[in-house]
């Protein structure tokens, strides 16, 4: 069971008291919004952790209560180096002030011992769940899995901090860690084991011995150098009250740049060695592998470390570095007893089997070092990311859900898809007709009131905003929040910034809803919002978010993107002509667009409008994007577009025409001459989306194709008993689940190496998509004879959507001459 970070206090150990007063005239100064005046300030311990005492601080002022967290050096004599404090405060202040890594913000740090005896510093006091055994006792295996993945998340994402660019490149040396470290913690063993303090293990020297000629060569050229976090169990970690992502990492004590994969070994030690039941449990230098349900093998855990922090897989140095983990971990017990035996330790009476415990890890080493084979050769799937393993799809999970493909989804992702099969069978199938209908009426361009309610109960049941990635709302939450998390923006359901998925994730989900040309909006996640509420996630200011942003979350609005232009030649976006001039602290834009899907939907409210700021820049920072409200004077609806006769009303494809439409100069995003980069960033996860909603198209085509077939007959026999149906529905089939493939990996891609690096498999994901879904859907239409053609069936809309997207966000042969590009360049290299 997880504790809830307050339950872990208690009362203050005895030789750890200071002086409360003094302290609180201190942060009365020092700490911002600290109160001046309070009626109760108590001071409480926190029971769990062995190092630097650490409180918590609760004031009462007026009907507020406040609550800060005090860490400090304990008192006494103390080991050289060890205890700093000053250098807890600086990686937490570096991180928190410019990264997303999860940590508890930072408040002040006072180096003067007589305030409460030694240094301290204050920082923020995390809500949250502690889970203090990582077998995870009394939680759910899906939970357990989810926590571990988010685990895995967590250490990657302080593994991928610029230390760099963030002040932290003088935070230590970055090459020879783990020899440096092997010597230290040796040196720390031999200075508190021996008479009158722990007792010496002689195993322990053959251990260093060991240790010291096998050290990786990677170590010393500093290949996998950055920020260590020397400490990183999940122990050091709240999670979320309810939702299952770390939301801070704690303990920095150990922090320093270095080897990484000591991170990564080190959070790994309950493969090797199980401390949940009070005593170490080991199997004699063999991996545990009884652990409870949902906790994840080393190789699930690791593949998905690996995946998030895009790492190469471990295998060569691995023994070494679970070697190093358990000889570090023996000299910290060591130490940790030691203080025991000197009535200093803070963790007062479980110090005492500390001793025990080193020796228990000291043997496990020895027997670990001796195992030919400690770590697979590679990682469960080469290339899989995102919690996912491969798998081949059984034949009974491809019978009518079209679940399939060499990909499985996690848990959570599998609870969701569940949820949005049931909500697409229950909810949106039965609808399709009746929203059909409006659609082609003289009503057409207003909303279906059932559609309205639709997104209520999608709200509710957590199925909303899927689409945004992890780092999109982290960013968010960064503009939005100072990094605080709060998850619940403003009407207050779930899911307001996403479930926390990856692209890869959202995969399985997004097919889902593309299997109705009327669910994406339904869950918030149509195009063209998806794309612009991504652009507004990663390049929007806070006031931009404010404005525009959260009304888009939470559905209340919908919004366009206007870059095409009906008198050029727009699939080359360098010739867009619409100007966008300064004057004063206005932009004026003229210019004509076309196509802007979204536009004519009378809940439409933002435009983000591509054009012109400086016709004389070069080439590339010619263009910016601009946020334009649609009801701006100048703002002119010239028509609804029709595609083969569908308006698809009532969201519809605008012509629109610009005359000195006036808006002000903070609507501009990210800075002049900066449209094609966001371009860039939005076209990606983007055009992914279109494809993963095609892979659904298609599963509905082979659905209703083989309903179709099992039900009529024609020349004696059924459509199905024909050997041209068999061969046809057979490579459909075949077609579909490469091209499933193809998006999967563009998916994972994107997720680990971004748009740019994953440019040559979205292009092919992009092309293979809408022809796969053209093909698949044409066989359909065929099957159904002359119903295939008609409004009496989904397929003809679906047909004519897929077709758009040959052409929309970049013709085939765009996205062709990419692929060919790279491919000429791989041939030159
Ligand atoms: C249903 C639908 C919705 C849309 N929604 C939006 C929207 O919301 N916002 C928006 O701004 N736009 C939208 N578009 C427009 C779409 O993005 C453009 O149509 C597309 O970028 C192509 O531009 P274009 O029509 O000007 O074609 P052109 O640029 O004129 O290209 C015409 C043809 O030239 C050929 N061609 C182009 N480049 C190459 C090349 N490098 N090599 C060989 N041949 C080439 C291709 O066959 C291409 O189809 C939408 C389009 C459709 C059909």
């Amino acid at each position: 069971m997880a504790q809830l970070t307050d339950e872990l206090v208690g009362k203050v150990n005895s030789g750890q008291e200071f002086d409360k007063d003094s302290l609180f005239r201190y942060c009365s100064v020092h700490v911002d919004g600290f109160p001046v005046s309070s009626s109760t300030f108590n001071v409480f311990q926190f029971g769990h952790g062995q190092s630097n005492p650490t409180y918590l601080i609760e004031l009462q002022s007026g009907p507020l209560v406040k609550k800060y967290v005090l860490r400090k050096k304990p008192p006494g004599q103390l080991l050289q180096s060890a205890h700093a404090v000053e250098r807890e405060f600086q990686v937490l202040h570096a991180l928190g002030t410019h990264t997303v890594v999860p940590v508890p913000k930072v408040f002040c740090l006072c180096t003067d011992s007589s305030v409460i005896g030694t240094p301290f510093y204050i920082m923020e006091f995390m809500e949250g769940r502690i889970f203090l055994d990582p077998m995870l006792p009394g939680v759910a295996p899906n939970r357990r899995r989810a926590l571990y993945h988010a685990t895995a998340k967590a250490l990657a994402s302080l593994h991928s901090a610029d230390v760099d660019a963030i002040g932290l490149g003088n935070y230590g040396r970055r090459n020879n860690y783990c020899k440096r470290q092997v010597e230290r913690w040796a040196n720390q063993y031999i200075a508190s084991t021996g008479e009158g303090k722990s007792e010496r293990n002689p195993l322990m020297l053959k251990l260093i011995n060991w240790l010291r000629q096998n050290i990786p060569s990677e170590d010393s050229s500093g290949s996998t150098a950055g920020l260590v976090h020397g400490d990183f169990r999940i122990d050091n970690l709240v999670f979320h009250p309810i939702e299952d992502r770390v939301i801070a990492i704690l303990d920095w004590e150990l922090s320093t740049l270095g080897n990484q994969m000591c991170d990564i070994a080190y959070s790994c030690m309950l493969y090797v060695a199980d401390f949940s039941q009070g005593k170490v449990k080991h199997n004699n230098g063999l991996e545990i592998t009884d652990t409870p349900q949902g906790v994840p093998s080393l190789e699930e855990y690791l593949t998905d470390y690996c995946a998030a922090a895009g790492k190469p897989w471990p295998a060569a140095g691995w023994k070494f570095y679970v070697a190093f983990s358990l000889f570090r971990g023996a000299s910290i017990l060591a130490g940790v007893h030691t203080r025991y035996i000197m009535g200093n330790a803070s963790g007062g009476k479980r110090a005492e089997d500390a001793g025990e415990k080193a020796n228990d890890l000291i043997q496990i080493a020895w027997s670990y070092i001796q195992r030919e084979n400690v770590l697979s050769p590679n990682p469960l799937s080469a290339t899989r990311g995102g919690g996912l393993v491969s798998g081949i799809a059984s034949d009974k999970k491809n019978q009518g859900s079209g679940d399939g493909g060499g990909f499985v989804p996690n848990n959570k992702v599998k609870e969701l898809r569940e949820k949005l099969i049931k909500f697409m069978e229950e909810r949106i199938y039965p609808m399709e007709q009746e929203f059909s209908k409006l659609s082609q009426s003289s009503m057409r361009w207003t909303v279906h009131p059932e559609e309205e309610k639709l997104k209520e109960i999608a709200k509710q049941e957590g199925l909303w905003n899927l689409f945004i990635p992890l780092d999109s709302a982290a960013r968010a939450r960064q503009v939005l929040f100072d990094g605080r998390d709060d998850s619940v923006i403003g009407t207050g359901f779930p899911n307001q910034l996403g479930a926390g998925l990856s692209n890869l994730e959202y995969g399985y989900l997004c097919e889902i809803m593309g299997r109705s040309v009327w669910a994406p909006q339904v869950f918030n996640c149509g195009a063209p919002d998806t794309g612009n509420m991504e652009v507004l996630l990663r390049y929007g200011t806070k006031e931009q978010l404010q404005e525009w942003l959260i009304p888009l979350l939470n559905g209340t609005i919908r919004s366009g993107f206007a870059m095409t232009e009906p008198q050029v030649a727009s699939s080359d976006a360098t010739n867009i002509e619409c100007s966008i001039k300064r004057d004063g602290d206005t932009y004026v834009i003229n210019g004509k667009k076309w196509w802007t899907s979204g536009a004519m939907d009378p809940r439409c409210k933002l435009l983000i409008l591509m054009g012109k700021t400086d016709f004389n820049a070069p080439i590339h920072r010619q263009q910016s994007m601009i946020l334009v409200d649609i009801n701006t004077p100048g703002v002119t609806i010239i028509r609804p577009l029709t595609v083969f006769g569908f308006e698809d009303a009532p969201h519809g494809h605008a012509e629109i025409s610009f005359e000195n439409v006036r808006v002000p100069a903070k609507n501009i995003l990210l800075g002049e001459g900066r449209g094609f980069e966001i371009a860039q960033g939005r076209l990606g996860p983007g055009r992914l989306h279109h494809c993963m909603r095609l892979i659904g198209a298609a599963e509905r085509g082979m659905q209703l194709m083989v309903q179709r077939a099992l039900q009529r007959k024609t020349f004696g026999k059924l459509i199905a008993q024909h050997g041209s149906f068999v061969s046809d529905v057979a490579k459909c089939r075949i077609e579909l689940e490469r091209t499933r493939l193809l998006v999967f990996e563009a998916a994972d891609q994107l997720d680990r190496y971004g748009n740019k690096e994953a440019r040559g498999a979205l292009a092919m994901a992009k092309v293979a998509a809408p022809n796969m879904a053209l093909h698949v859907l044409d066989t359909a239409m065929q099957v159904h004879g002359a119903a295939g053609l008609s409004g009496d069936t989904v397929l003809a809309h679906l047909y004519a959507t897929a077709r758009t997207l040959r052409i929309a966000d970049g013709p085939d042969e765009v996205h062709l001459g990419t692929i060919a590009k790279l491919e000429l360049k791989r041939a030159k290299l």
